[in-house]
């Protein structure tokens, strides 16, 4: 395969500081940037550099947990719990190098948190983060609703995490170290090139833990941006790395871009991470029962259900005509999930969420 080629891309870096006396300037910064590139990184967003921190310190803590403990809370077709090497993307059909455990606020997740015994200041710690995540998710969703004329309140009660419904969710992510001496094979990635299809994903990295990389759709020519030009993202301590993502590319009638991106693995000792890699993306979901549609109309109205059903079946469409194409034998087990074999004894679930 060639080499990827790469381009510096700027990428939009907007303060939030005082933002009830600054909301016409933000607004206008946050619409520019999603109509443009569709990514860019938050500052002075209320939540510290500490509290990040605090978070990866839980999440290190869980994934450091021994596998069997952390099969107690397995990974739902309701996309809440823990898989690992699971989640097959439809631009690589390989399993992304990397263990995730989801999180949601609403009843979903009954069953589903990791026992206090095991980690005692887990539950609380999370949840707070994601009311925290939360409350500038909201800041964005008011903003964007004045840039398309509706009113001020239209999405934030479309994304009500207080209600039992909702579906948004915090996913703490684990890439694993990768030996130096040992090269990745042509094919894996961290985490293969894709579109989140929620409405915004917020992205919390820690400094010296790079690899996340991005391809503006609007210039992708190529599915999944194979063979594009793409741009590493950089960061710095306390910002918040955002994107667009299929439901507001929608709900925007296409005026706002959603974007691949990907996590590559590391390829080149000279100048790639080899270690670990810690990451926690917040996926703002739509609950199931709002109606979805432009202020042009451009799409029929659906249901938030529907545009999540959809966006499932289309991505296993997806996943289904790479594994045919790869000869990789796929079963549907009738619940979003697939399973398959990859020419060894073992079925593996495969996860096709976000
Ligand atoms: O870990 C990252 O940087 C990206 C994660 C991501 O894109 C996703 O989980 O959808
Ligand atoms: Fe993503």
């Amino acid at each position: 395969m060639a080499p990827t080629k790469y381009i510096d891309r700027t990428i939009p870096r907007i303060s939030l500081a005082n933002f009830n006396s600054r909301i016409d300037t933000i607004t206008e910064e946050l619409v520019r940037a999603a109509e443009t590139d569709g990514f860019f990184s938050l500052k002075d967003t209320g939540i510290s550099v500490g509290e990040i921190e605090a978070m990866f310190v839980q999440s290190a803590g869980f994934f450091a947990l021994p596998d069997e403990e952390k099969a107690t809370v397995p990974w739902l077709a309701k996309n809440v719990g823990w898989e690992k090497n699971s989640q097959i993307r439809p631009s690589t059909g390989t399993a992304d190098m990397k263990e995730s455990y989801q999180l949601q606020f609403g009843e979903n997740m009954k069953d589903s948190w990791i026992s206090s015994k095991a980690l005692p200041d887990f539950r609380e710690t999370a949840l707070e983060f994601m009311r925290r995540t939360q409350a500038i998710s909201e800041k964005l969703m008011l903003c964007f609703a004045r840039g398309l004329g509706f009113s001020d309140d239209y999405f934030i009660k479309a994304h009500d995490v207080s209600r039992p419904d909702s579906q948004t969710t915090l996913r703490l992510l684990h890439y694993f170290e990768v030996d130096k001496k040992t090269p990745v094979p042509e094919g894996y990635f961290r985490a293969g090139a894709h579109a989140d299809w929620d409405f915004l994903t917020l992205l919390f990295q820690q400094p010296g833990q790079s690899g996340l990389e991005i391809c503006p759709g609007r210039e992708a020519v190529t599915s999944f941006g194979i063979g594009d030009v793409w741009t590493k993202v950089d960061f710095e301590a306390g910002d918040i790395v955002c994107n667009i993502g299929d439901l507001l590319m929608s709900w925007s009638d296409d005026r706002f871009k959603s974007t691949f991106h990907r996590v590559r693995a590391p390829m080149d000792p000279q100048t790639d991470y080899y270690g670990p890699r810690y990451s926690i993306a917040f996926f703002n979901q739509p609950c199931s029962s709002c109606t979805i549609q432009g202020p042009l109309k451009k799409y029929p109205a659906v249901t938030g259900e529907e545009f999540t059903r959809s966006a499932m079946n289309r991505n296993f469409a997806a996943l289904k005509a790479k594994k045919d194409a790869m000869g990789v034998e796929n079963e549907d087990d009738g619940h979003g999930a697939v399973s398959q074999r990859l020419g060894n004894p073992e079925t593996r679930r495969v996860r096709v969420g976000v």
